[in-house]
C-alpha cells in the first residue's frame, strides 16, 4: 500500500472485511471489532465465524461454529455485489476449526486479487498467559505456517509471539528477535500485546510494534482488569489507524490510548465485559493519549 496516502484520502471510508467471532452477551472477536471501526467512520463487512451466547472464557457457552462453507459463500455473495476492489483490509481473529482458516486465507486472496493495495491482518488467537492455548487442535499450527505467512499485519499478544517464533520472550531484544523471525515469513508490521518484560515496571504494561526494521514502543499503567475481547478491540484498532496513516508509530499510539481508556472505564466498573458501547468516546478521543518510542 502507498504509505503517503490512504484509502480514505479519496474520501471514501475504509471499507474492511472481518471475520471473526460473534457473541451474543458481550465484547469479543467482531462483537469488540465492529463497532470501535464504524465508530471512526469504517464500513464493516462482517462475516462470522461462530455464533455464541458469550466468550469461552466464562468456562461454559452455547451456540454453533459455522462451516468454511458458509463464510466462503458469503464473501462470494460480497464479490458478486462488485465490492472487492473497494476493500481495503481483511481482518481476522479467532477461529473455531481449522477449516475455517482456509476459508478466511482464501477470502484475503480474493480481496488482494481484486484490490493489490488491499492489506490482510491477522490476530493469531491461539492463547494467552495464564490460560495456554485455548484454541482447538491445528488452530496454533495453522496461525503460525500458514496465516503467518499471508498477512502483511499481525497482532500476536506475547504467548502467541513466544509459541509462534518457538523462543521465550524475557527481554525487549528477545521480543525484537521474535518478531523479525515472523516478519522473514511475511508481514511487514507487527503489533505485540501485553508485552511484559525485563525492563517492564510491575505496575506497566508494554505495547511494541515493528514495521520493516524498525521499533517502537508503548509503555501504560497496568490496570486491575482481566477480561477477554481486548486483544480483538486493538487488532481492529491498530489496522484502522495504519490504514489511515500509513505509520505503525501513529498506529499504535492511537490504538494504545483507545485501548486503555476503553479498559480504564472498565476496570473502574468493575465490568467482566469491556465497556465497548459506554466507553465509545475513547475510540475517537482518547482521554490520555501514549506516545510511541522509537526503540
Ligand atoms: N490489565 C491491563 N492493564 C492495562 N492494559 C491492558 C490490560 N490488559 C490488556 N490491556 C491492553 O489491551 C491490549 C490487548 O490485551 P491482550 O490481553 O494482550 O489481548 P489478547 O486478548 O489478544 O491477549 C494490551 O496490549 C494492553 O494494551
Ligand atoms: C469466541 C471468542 N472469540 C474471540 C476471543 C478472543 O478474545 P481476546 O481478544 O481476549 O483474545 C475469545 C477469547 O476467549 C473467544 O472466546
Ligand atoms: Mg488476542
Amino acid at each position: 500500500m502507498n504509505q503517503a496516502t490512504s484509502p480514505s484520502d479519496s474520501g471514501r471510508p475504509l471499507n474492511i472485511l472481518s471475520i471473526q467471532s460473534w457473541v451474543a452477551y458481550g465484547h469479543v472477536g467482531n462483537a469488540s471489532a465492529v463497532f470501535p471501526l464504524q465508530r471512526l467512520g469504517a464500513e464493516v463487512w462482517a462475516v462470522n465465524t461462530v455464533q455464541f451466547s458469550n466468550h469461552t472464557g466464562y468456562g461454559a457457552w452455547r451456540g454453533s461454529v459455522f462451516g468454511a462453507e458458509l463464510i466462503q459463500e458469503l464473501v462470494e455473495g460480497i464479490a458478486e455485489r462488485g465490492a472487492l476492489p473497494r476493500c481495503d483490509a481483511v481482518l481476522s481473529g479467532y477461529m473455531g476449526a481449522a477449516e475455517i482458516g482456509e476459508a478466511i486465507l482464501n477470502a484475503a486472496a480474493r480481496v488482494k486479487a481484486a484490490n493489490p493495495d488491499a492489506m490482510y491482518c491477522c490476530d493469531p488467537v491461539i492463547g494467552d498467559v495464564g490460560r495456554g492455548i485455548f484454541v482447538r487442535p491445528g488452530i496454533p499450527e495453522f496461525m503460525r505456517d500458514r496465516a503467518i505467512p499471508a498477512a502483511d499485519i499481525i497482532t500476536p499478544n506475547q504467548f502467541e509471539l513466544e509459541w509462534m517464533a518457538g523462543a521465550p520472550v524475557t527481554t525487549l531484544d528477545d521480543a525484537k528477535r521474535a518478531v523479525a523471525a515472523l516478519q522473514a515469513k511475511g508481514p511487514r508490521c507487527v503489533l505485540v500485546t501485553s508485552l511484559r518484560v525485563e525492563d517492564t515496571p510491575a505496575d506497566a504494561m508494554d505495547l511494541l510494534a515493528a514495521d520493516g526494521g524498525h521499533f517502537w514502543r508503548v509503555r501504560t499503567p497496568l490496570l486491575p482488569v482481566n477480561v477477554n475481547g481486548a486483544g480483538d478491540a486493538i487488532a481492529a484498532l491498530f489496522l484502522f489507524h495504519r490504514l489511515r496513516w500509513g505509520q505503525a508509530s501513529v498506529a499504535l499510539s492511537a490504538a494504545a490510548s483507545s485501548i486503555y481508556g476503553l479498559l480504564r472505564r472498565t476496570a473502574e466498573a468493575g465490568s467482566r465485559e469491556i465497556l465497548t458501547v459506554a466507553a465509545q468516546e475513547e475510540f475517537v478521543t482518547p482521554s490520555r493519549v501514549f506516545r510511541a518510542e522509537a526503540c
